[in-house]
């Protein structure tokens, strides 16, 4: 409450500082008549009227920059509380029908868009950077005036005081920019619990483990960790250089206003003149403030666009060659040969000299443990990242360059981490293969990929049917269930298919879906993939066991390979782990006569 109390009455004077300055000029101005009709008499009145709008003028601009300071620690006090109520009301307190309610989820989306405090653009920075020059115009247009009031000494004072003292201000903006940009992690962390811990997203966990105590604990803290750093920065940049500017900028606007005194008390300044001059030598000794219209705006925009360029230059490779071009497009055997691969500079080795051959038009299965390389491996395939050592090669031509692009038209895949798109049900069977086919063509291979993915069911339970929008948060929306979604993702590796894709990769297709729908899935598997390359991962040995090859990876490399009779006849770990599942499943049947027997 002090701090309110303490702001009003800032606010106050601050806002009364300007009709002191008028109040003083004008009383000068008064008095002038009687000083010069009295011969130099009555000059100590309009000394002290001077000295009245001075300080004024002054107190006025060195307080201006705490009125900043205030507004902020009120509005960050405000904002805490309105977050702490948001982050307890959105998660814990509302019922979780209402957080998918549309018309909710648009006023909690708008609500966190405003806490998120977005910065400015690089758009803005253009933006403000133009408005200055009505700033540098006026400046100019005021030096010219000084300088025809008081002579060509006081207008170059007037103008050097101003641009020191703004590019040492704007200076200061620029450091503590650096500073602000140097705080990105701690902003990131405070985002992702503000949005973590108000959306609709984690709200069943968070109510369930009564998580939101610690969430606003956190943000508390990391909140006060996060102004610390920025307040003591900005004191540490703003404040030393704010006071050196300030008296640099006092000692030019003294050095003016006595070259304007010197001039009035002579008698070489007309009425017209010293109205001129004291109107036009406040403009530059204002110069050295902040300019809400651009300083802000040219910094952070400006910092934003630097980001982004630099965020370019860190994920872009060697220029993309142009597509095609480049001899034979890649079909045909994949190969790969000696594939070394890790992430990042220095990660640990994910596949060590690995060999495999894809005979073009066969299934192969890709078992392993959790972590073994499998998904890593589809993604080497996929072209997604490229082999640190070693090749890959699709009907003997590495899919690299400009042949990349040509390579991904030929592969439908769905990951294990496949996207669920807001859009329509169509829209998202289409999404597999965007712009190949068209019309009724399309329409038809939609068809024929619901069918085949099993997902006619779920199609035809939607409101809409294939037009109905696969989200809750949309009028006439609705959302599916994860083995509903697998469906319908599955849907969208068929439709590339249809649309002409020769491999299709398979990363847990199944992983969610209820064992009918699964046995449902690979009875039509061989039919689905006929004349096709296929390349399937899963845990499932029911799902593994029909591929024409099952390959094993362990330690980066192929561990086995072969048939499922091959591979079990062989008795190593694709035999064991197939045991081990097979038992389970096993004792689960007995479990469960058992209990009918005995039920
Ligand atoms: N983007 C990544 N950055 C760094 N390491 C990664 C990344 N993705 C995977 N890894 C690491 O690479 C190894 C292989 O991961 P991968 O996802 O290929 O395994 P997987 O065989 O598909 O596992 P799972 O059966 O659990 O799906 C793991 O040790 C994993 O930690």
């Amino acid at each position: 409450m002090p701090t309110v109390t303490l702001t009003v009455l800032f606010n106050a004077a601050l806002g009364l500082l300007p009709l002191g300055f008028v109040y003083g000029t004008s009383l000068a101005l008064d008095r002038l008549p009687d000083a010069l009709g009295a011969e130099g008499a009555g000059w100590n009145g309009v000394a002290e009227a001077f000295a009245l709008a001075l300080g004024a003028f002054v107190l006025q601009q060195v307080l201006a920059p705490f009125q900043k300071v205030l507004s902020e620690l009120i509005a960050r006090r405000v904002d805490g509380y309105c977050v702490r109520r948001l982050m307890a009301r959105s998660v814990t307190e509302a019922p979780l029908a209402a957080l998918e309610e549309q018309r909710t989820l648009n006023l909690l989306s708008d609500t966190r868009t405003a806490f998120d405090r977005v910065t400015s653009t690089p758009g803005d920075a253009v933006a403000g950077t133009l408005s200055l020059l009505a700033r540098y115009a006026q400046l100019a247009g005021a030096v010219a005036l000084v300088g025809l009031a008081l002579g060509p000494v006081a207008g170059l004072l007037a103008g050097v005081t101003a641009l020191v003292i703004r590019f040492g201000q704007r200076g200061s903006l620029g450091r503590f920019a650096g500073l602000w940009k140097g705080l990105a992690d701690n902003r990131r962390e405070l985002a992702y619990l503000r949005t973590a811990a108000s959306g609709p997203a984690m709200a069943k966990e968070i109510r369930v483990l009564g998580l939101i105590g610690w969430f606003v604990r956190r943000h508390d803290a990391e909140s006060r960790a996060y102004l610390d750093r920025l307040w003591e920065g900005r004191r540490r940049i703003l404040f030393w250089p704010f006071v050196g500017f300030t008296l640099a900028g006092l000692a030019g606007g003294a050095g003016v206003f006595l070259i304007l005194a010197g001039a009035a008390g002579e008698g070489r300044l007309s009425l017209l003149g010293l109205a001129l001059a004291v109107q036009a030598v406040l403009i530059p000794m204002r110069f050295g403030v902040y300019f809400p219209e651009s300083d802000t705006q040219t910094q952070f925009g400006v910092q934003a666009y630097h980001s982004m360029l630099e965020f370019e230059q860190l994920v872009s490779g060697p220029a993309a060659p142009p597509e095609g071009g480049e001899g034979p497009e890649p079909t045909g055997t994949v190969r790969f040969e000696q594939v070394d691969f890790h992430y990042g500079e220095a990660g640990r080795p994910v596949l060590r000299g690995l060999d495999l051959e894809i005979p073009a038009g066969t299934s192969t299965a890709v078992v392993g443990f959790n972590g073994a390389g499998k998904t890593t491996l589809v993604k080497l395939l996929t072209g997604l990242y490229t082999p640190v050592g070693g090749r890959i090669t699709v009907g003997g031509v590495e899919p690299t360059g400009g042949r990349r692009k040509a390579w991904q038209r030929r592969i439908a895949a769905i990951f294990q981490d496949y996207v669920r798109y807001e859009l329509t049900a169509r829209d998202n069977i289409v999404l597999g293969a965007p712009g190949r086919l068209h019309g009724a063509e399309a329409a038809a291979a939609v068809e024929r990929a619901v069918d085949r993915a099993g997902a006619r069911e779920v199609v035809d339970a939607l409101p809409d049917g294939l037009d109905t929008v696969l989200s809750g948060q949309y009028e006439g929306g609705q959302d599916l269930s994860g083995g509903q979604w697998q469906r319908l993702a599955l849907a969208r590796a068929l439709y590339a298919v249809e649309a002409g894709a020769e491999l299709l990769i398979l990363d847990e297709p199944t992983a969610q879906l209820d064992v009918r729908a699964e046995v449902d899935f690979f009875d039509r598997f061989l039919t689905t993939t006929a004349g096709l390359t296929s390349v399937i991962i899963s845990h499932r040995f029911s799902t593994v066991r029909r591929a024409d090859r099952i390959v094993v990876l362990e330690d980066g490399r192929v561990a086995e390979q072969g048939s499922h009779d091959e591979l079990l006849a062989a008795g190593g770990r694709y035999a064991e782990l197939f045991h081990l599942q097979a038992r389970r499943f096993a004792d689960r049947a007995e479990d469960d006569t058992l209990l009918e027997a005995t039920g």
